[in-house]
């Protein structure tokens, strides 16, 4: 039976006018009900494995604003902490993690079997969710695409330009590989058991994916995402996959072909007019309003909003922003976007 869920509904083709919308990281900062209940979980990675209080953060959001997607409370980094690294978070700076810079602390790291002792509290939010969310609402697992993950695990932290990851690729390219292979099969594992526990579609943040270039973009962007979504597909039939290659520009031309995902997220780097001419022909899009309108609000916001909804009316469009909301934003304009696209015809 075809579903109800306006998001699933897009996700698998069909074009849905006005778009479903939720944005990405619709549970934040930016909400004070979740600031009280990060306060409550003492910090973020107690929030990130406390199931009760992350799907309570989860559903904050839809809550207030009814987003079409509520998107699983975790990090990208609870992975590699899963495989044995050390991580916390600095307040005001970001995240911190124990290095992977060479073959011994490649060989150091768990096994992927391991991984589910650390996450099981990650499948339970799920659980809870896929029981107390709104009929209509498709819950949305997720987790990072391995180049992403790795910057993070060979720096120890958030880079610029990720220059670590890229000389470890240059310099020992056997530790490099080793690790994006350990990272793809640890994500495979830990993308399936939350679909187990009640995701209804997952989505992979390959949130650096734009420092790759040529070669390097296929082989250690897109090809590590093409892995995780055919063995996710193959585990569960009909498994809509959200690919999001953060600044790929021209190379978001044939990423459904070449990743094999449903729906390619798109950033504002590229204009919504050239996203559907160039990439929607090849299937669901989703994006790519820029955060800042979610700052500034006002006509811009309006503006900008309906000219993306009206670009991508042609074909299957999911509407979110072109790169996470950011803890400056107002909860206002979040309405303001709902009701501008909510009221389009
Ligand atoms: C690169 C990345 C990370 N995490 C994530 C990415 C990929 C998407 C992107 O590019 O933004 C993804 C992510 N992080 C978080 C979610 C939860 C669900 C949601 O989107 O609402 C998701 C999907 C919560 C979070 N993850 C983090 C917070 C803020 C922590 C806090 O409450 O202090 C939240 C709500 C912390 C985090 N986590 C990460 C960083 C670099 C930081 C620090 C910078 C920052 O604070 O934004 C790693």
């Amino acid at each position: 039976m075809p579903s109800d869920k306006t998001l699933l509904r897009v996700l698998s083709g069909e074009r849905v006018f006005p778009p479903p919308v939720w944005l990405m990281r619709q549970a934040g900062r930016y909400l004070p009900e979740y600031r009280a209940t990060r306060e409550t979980a003492g910090d973020f990675l107690s929030l990130c494995y406390n199931p009760e209080l992350a799907a309570e953060v989860t559903l904050q959001p839809i809550r207030r604003f009814g987003f079409d997607g509520a998107i699983l409370f975790a990090d990208i980094l609870l992975v590699p902490q899963a495989l044995g690294l050390d991580l916390w978070f600095v307040k005001g700076e970001g995240p911190r993690l124990s290095t992977v810079t060479g073959p011994g602390d490649l060989a150091a790291l768990k096994g992927v079997d391991a991984i589910h002792e650390t996450l099981s509290p990650v499948y339970e939010t799920v659980r809870i969710l896929s029981r107390d969310l709104p009929s209509e609402t498709t819950l949305i697992g997720f987790a990072g695409a391995p180049w992403t993950v790795a910057t993070y695990m060979i720096a120890g932290r958030g880079t610029p330009a990720q220059e670590p990851a890229h000389a470890l690729m240059q310099q020992d390219r056997e530790t490099f590989e080793g690790l994006l292979d350990l990272i793809t099969e640890a994500t495979i594992e830990y993308l399936s058991a939350q679909v187990d526990a009640g995701a209804e579609c997952v989505k992979l943040f390959d949130s650096w994916a734009g420092s790759l270039d040529g070669d390097a973009f296929e082989a250690y962007s897109v090809e590590p995402i093409r892995r995780i979504t055919a063995a996710l597909k193959a585990r569960h039939p009909g498994l809509p996959v959200i690919a999001f290659a953060r600044g790929a520009g021209e190379r978001y031309i044939g990423l459904h072909a070449r990743t094999g995902a449903d729906c390619i997220a798109v950033d504002q780097g590229v204009s919504a007019d050239w996203a559907a001419a160039n990439v929607q022909v090849g299937g669901p899009v989703q994006g790519n309003l820029a955060p800042e309108h979610m700052v500034q609000g006002g006509e811009g916001l309006v503006d900008a909003a309906r000219a993306i909804a009206e670009s991508f009316r042609g074909g299957p469009h999911v509407f979110n922003l072109g790169h996470g909301i950011t803890p400056d934003a107002d909860p206002d304009n979040v309405h303001l976007l709902l009701e501008t696209i909510r009221a389009m015809r």
